[in-house]
């Protein structure tokens, strides 16, 4: 990881009396793909707004990009926002055209830009179209492109794989683990948990305006690591030593269940007696760390809970 690209600093943001935004802190480098979480309305999009300076803070500091967004900054960043928005009546290459010399590219560096990046994206062919003969999801992709075209050091993307299929979540997962790799910043917000388990770096998670999680993606997954094995196969595992409880997951039809520890065993152990036990079959073994998506579920649940309460 580089130089920091976002600095934020107590930020809060009430609209009224809600308060959408509640004293957060973090920080987004260049060189890591970061992911912004939290369910519906937990304060994401004003979050970014703010970055953005397309709203104003009421409390706390923005640093982007070395300092106070002016634009001059705004032209260093991509911006791809959940309500998309394209020129429909325009072909392709002329609409990019004309977005790349708005963000400071000549006309000829907009076109080759632009031409570059419509390969990649496999819509070349697609250029002399009209961007309402396009299919939603190609016209996603041509979104993207007017995202990254003028070669931005920190990019901001608001679901970056809705309405793609999966060779093109790959395609636009390729150009963004290739933009980190060479020091560009990505702050993505999604509620694709899988997404961000295979590409980001960091992440934070907020709920009602205020962090729950925030740091490496694997490190908070193992906060919420279980003293427990998933084991699939067949056999009497109850018979194993230092084995608490066994508990059906799943649907139980393959034989898959969880092995709670008592608190002194360790994984290798039961490793090593399942190995000398041939009464038992093994087709998996592996530790109990949560999926983000059921981080997710139980961080959002429990403040769920905390709001019944207060109410
Ligand atoms: N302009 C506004 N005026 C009043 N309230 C607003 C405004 N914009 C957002 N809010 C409220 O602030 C809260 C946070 O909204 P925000 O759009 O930031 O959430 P989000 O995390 O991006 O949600 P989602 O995942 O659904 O996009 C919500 O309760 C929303 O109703």
């Amino acid at each position: 990881m580089g130089s920091p690209a976002i600095i934020v600093e107590g930020v809060t943001k009430s609209y009224g009396d809600f308060r959408a935004v509640d004293h957060l802190s973090f920080d987004v480098q260049s060189g890591e793909i970061f992911a912004l979480l939290g369910p519906n309305g937990a304060g994401k999009s004003t979050m970014i707004r703010m970055i953005l300076d397309i709203i104003k803070p009421d409390q706390g500091k923005i640093a982007v990009l070395g300092g106070n967004i002016d634009a001059a900054r705004k032209n260093r960043i991509g911006y791809l926002p959940e309500e998309r928005g394209l020129y429909t009546g325009v072909p392709v290459i002329e609409m990019m055209g004309y977005l790349g010399r708005l963000k400071g590219l000549s006309r000829s560096q907009a076109r080759s830009h632009a031409m570059q990046l419509l390969e990649r994206l496999d819509l070349a062919e697609h250029a002399t179209n009209k961007v309402s003969e396009l299919s939603k999801g190609m016209q996603q992709k041509v979104q993207f492109a007017v995202t990254v075209m003028h070669h931005p050091e920190l990019i901001i993307i608001d679901e970056p794989f809705s309405g793609l299929d999966p060779v093109n979540r790959l395609v636009i997962k390729e150009l963004l683990v290739d933009f980190r790799n060479e020091g560009g910043a990505i702050v993505m917000s999604t509620h694709q948990m899988n997404q961000v388990e295979e590409m980001a770096d960091r992440m934070l998670m907020i709920s009602h305006g205020q962090q729950k999680l925030y740091g490496q993606v694997d490190a908070v997954k193992e906060q919420y690591a279980k003293h427990a094995i998933i084991v699939e196969g067949r056999g009497d595992w109850a018979s194993l030593p230092g084995i608490a409880s066994v508990e059906k997951i799943g649907n139980g039809r393959n034989g898959t269940v969880m092995l709670n520890l008592e608190p002194d065993m360790t994984n290798d152990r039961v490793l090593a007696a399942i190995a000398q036990n041939n009464a038992l079959q093994i087709d998996r073994f592996e530790r109990a760390v949560p999926s983000l998506d059921e981080v997710f579920i139980q961080v959002a649940g429990e403040s769920a809970h905390i709001d019944q309460r207060t109410s």
